[in-house]
Order: structure tokens, then C-alpha cells, then sequence
């Protein structure tokens, strides 16, 4: 799989950041996200490969492209044995943010991405449009910290794996009213809490490489997103757990049903019987193979954002693969057209 679209999906994530990038700055997260879609889309459907949108925008009804269910790639053409070799036509899943991080791009604000994963089919949870419980931390701490403890336990227990004091550790926070009690807690515990906006996916990523300063993520942002962050964070050897938040009273927002009964019932009618179940980084990305890739929107913690030239952009990336068992991190100059300078940083 790495070695027939490792390139191809660099250039999906490279061309929707470019695009997004263009409406930075310009209050504008609708525009953003509509802009990086179509990149995202346009790029996907020159591959040859067979792709189906397993996490994607949305329904069909209410996202025009890349939604749920829709098929991306040359391969998926119904002529398409004629010109397509066997790996080609392996169906693959595949799970995309075309701008993770639309707030951020809107108001200039770092940590935005677009990103996507992709395995084999089935071998990524096709996450409902719920909150998620999200921990996510470095390697050392794998299997050891627990979504079900406490926070206060958790912090402990990270720091005599990574070998460090309590308060020397940083936990990233998205900033939300119902976060208040765990931001109490991880403070009074004794470590230091950095808030987010938005973006929690660079966040959990962040977890995974030392040199950060980010230590572990917790609490509750969007499924689909944990799913993501779970692919990476399973090739990167990094924790990640996350646990559908389906009562409206925990979150008090957004995402879900005012009906926590009815939230119940959405989940089982998507083959969800446990709801209160916590899901390990392998079960949300359980596939032999598992691709990930990112591009930076506006600078972050793993890469710069896009930065334009005269004549040209350059980009940068990170693709991970559980195949190579490796993270790259790309370095591209786009030409446009007759640039009068190749800007070398
Ligand atoms: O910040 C986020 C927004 O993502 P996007 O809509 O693609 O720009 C995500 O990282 C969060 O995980 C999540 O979507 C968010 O926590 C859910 O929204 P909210 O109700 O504002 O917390
Ligand atoms: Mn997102
Ligand atoms: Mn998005």
C-alpha cells in the first residue's frame, strides 16, 4: 500500500493545505474548509486505487464530497480491471479532515492541518459524529496511563514513565466549559495545562515525539478526529484511548442529540451495543496496514504551514507508515509558475 500511494497521498494533503492556506486569516472557516475539500477530492480521484470516505464530512445528503461512503480513485471506474494492476484494486478505507482546524485557519491561528488516513477496508472504526474522551501520551507510557482512571492518576503514572516530576509535565486541554473540572484537577495535581481552541489532533500527535513538550492530551473533542489521531499514534507506538460521549449533559454542545436515549439508540443502530466501551489506538486502527498523512495549514507543533512565494508555496509534512514503520517528514516547494526565487527556508 506505502509503496503504490505513499507519494500520492502526500500531494492529497500537500494540495489541500495550499488551498485552505489561501483564505488564512480571512474569518472565513466555511470558505477554508469548502476550498480544501475540493482540493482534497480533486487530488484523491486522479490516484489509481480503490478508496471509499469512511470518516469523512458527513452524510451524503448534507456534504456534497467526501462523504460517507463515497468512492474515491480511478480504480473505483467500473472498467477499472482494464487499467488498474491487482494492488490498485484492493479496496481501501479511508478517513479525512480536509481542514482540521477551521477556527484556526479562519483566524489565523496555529495548529491547523489537513490530514487523512487510510488501511485496508475495515481496518479503520468508522466513527459516528459523537464526542470522543480522548488520552493520548508518549510511547513510554503506552498500556500503563488509563482512559478509566483518573486524571490525577494518570499524571502520576506518566511521570514515573517518562521519568520526570509531575510538575514538569504539560497536558493539552481543549478549552471548552467542560473541561473546568479537569483542568482543576490536572493543576491541582500539579502539572501544567496547555489550552486549545481547536485541534486536537496535533495535539495527540504531539504526544508521540519527544522534544514538544506535550506529554498527553485529555478530554473531549470530536470521534472522528480520535480516529485519525489513533492511526497515527498506533504506527508512532504511541497511547491513545478514546470513549464515545453520547450524554448531552457531559458536553452541553454541538455534535450530538439533546436525547441521551436517543444517542444510545443512534449508536446501537450503528452496531454499537456497548457505548460506554473505551477503544484502544489498535481497535479504532485495526488494519495490517495503516497510512497516515498531514500538511500544515498554519504553523504547529510537528510542521510549519503553508508559506507562499512569488511563483510558487512550499509545504510541509508528516507521513507515517506501520508497512516502513516510519515518519517522514516532507519538505516541498510547489512551482506555480516562473517563480523569480526558490525560497531555500
Ligand atoms: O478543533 C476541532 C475542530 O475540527 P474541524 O471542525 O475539523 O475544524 C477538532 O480538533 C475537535 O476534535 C472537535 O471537532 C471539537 O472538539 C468538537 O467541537 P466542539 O463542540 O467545539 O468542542
Ligand atoms: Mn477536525
Ligand atoms: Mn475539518
Amino acid at each position: 500500500m506505502e509503496n503504490t500511494l505513499g507519494l500520492e497521498i502526500i500531494e492529497v494533503v500537500e494540495q489541500a493545505a495550499i488551498a485552505s492556506s489561501r483564505w488564512m486569516g480571512k474569518g472565513e472557516k466555511n470558505t477554508a474548509d469548502q476550498v480544501a475539500v475540493e482540493a482534497m477530492r480533486e487530488r484523491m480521484n486522479k490516484i489509481y486505487m480503490r478508496g471509499r470516505i469512511v470518516i469523512g464530512e458527513g452524510e451524503r445528503d448534507e456534504a456534497p464530497m467526501l462523504y460517507i461512503g463515497e468512492e474515491v480513485g480511478i480504480c473505483t471506474r467500473e472498467d477499472a480491471k482494464d487499467f488498474c494492476n491487482p494492488d490498485e484494486l484492493i479496496e481501501i478505507d479511508i478517513a479525512v479532515d480536509p481542514c482540521e482546524g477551521t477556527n484556526l485557519v479562519a483566524y489565523g491561528q496555529n495548529g491547523s492541518m489537513a490530514v487523512l488516513a487510510i488501511s485496508e477496508k475495515g481496518g479503520l472504526f468508522a466513527a459516528p459524529d459523537f464526542y470522543m474522551k480522548k488520552l493520548a501520551a508518549p510511547p513510554q507510557a503506552r498500556g500503563h496511563v488509563d482512559i478509566n482512571k483518573s486524571a490525577t492518576q494518570n499524571l502520576k503514572i506518566l511521570s514515573e514513565c517518562l521519568e520526570r516530576s509531575i510538575e514538569e509535565l504539560v497536558v493539552v486541554v481543549m478549552d471548552r466549559p467542560r473541561h473546568k473540572e479537569l483542568i482543576e484537577e490536572i493543576r491541582q495535581a500539579g502539572s501544567r495545562v496547555r489550552l486549545i481552541s481547536d485541534g486536537d489532533v496535533s495535539a495527540a500527535i504531539s504526544c508521540a515525539f519527544a522534544g514538544t513538550n506535550i506529554h498527553a492530551l485529555m478530554g473531549i473533542g470530536a470521534a472522528p478526529e480520535g480516529v485519525i489521531s489513533a492511526a497515527a499514534l498506533r504506527c508512532l507506538g504511541g497511547h491513545f484511548q478514546g470513549q464515545l460521549i453520547y450524554d448531552p449533559e457531559v458536553v452541553k454542545t454541538g455534535l450530538i442529540g439533546e436525547s441521551r436515549e436517543g444517542n444510545i439508540a443512534r449508536l446501537k443502530e450503528m452496531g454499537i451495543t456497548d457505548p460506554d466501551r473505551s477503544y484502544n489506538a489498535d481497535e479504532l486502527a485495526s488494519g495490517q496496514t495503516v497510512l497516515f498523512a498531514a500538511c500544515g495549514i498554519t504553523p504547529g507543533t510537528l510542521m510549519d504551514g503553508v508559506r507562499f512565494f512569488h511563483g510558487g508555496a512550499r509545504t510541509q509534512s508528516l507521513v507515517i507508515s506501520s508497512q516502513s514503520r516510519t515518519a517522514r517528514f516532507v519538505d516541498t516547494i510547489h512551482l506555480f509558475d516562473e517563480p523569480k526565487t526558490l525560497q531555500l527556508r
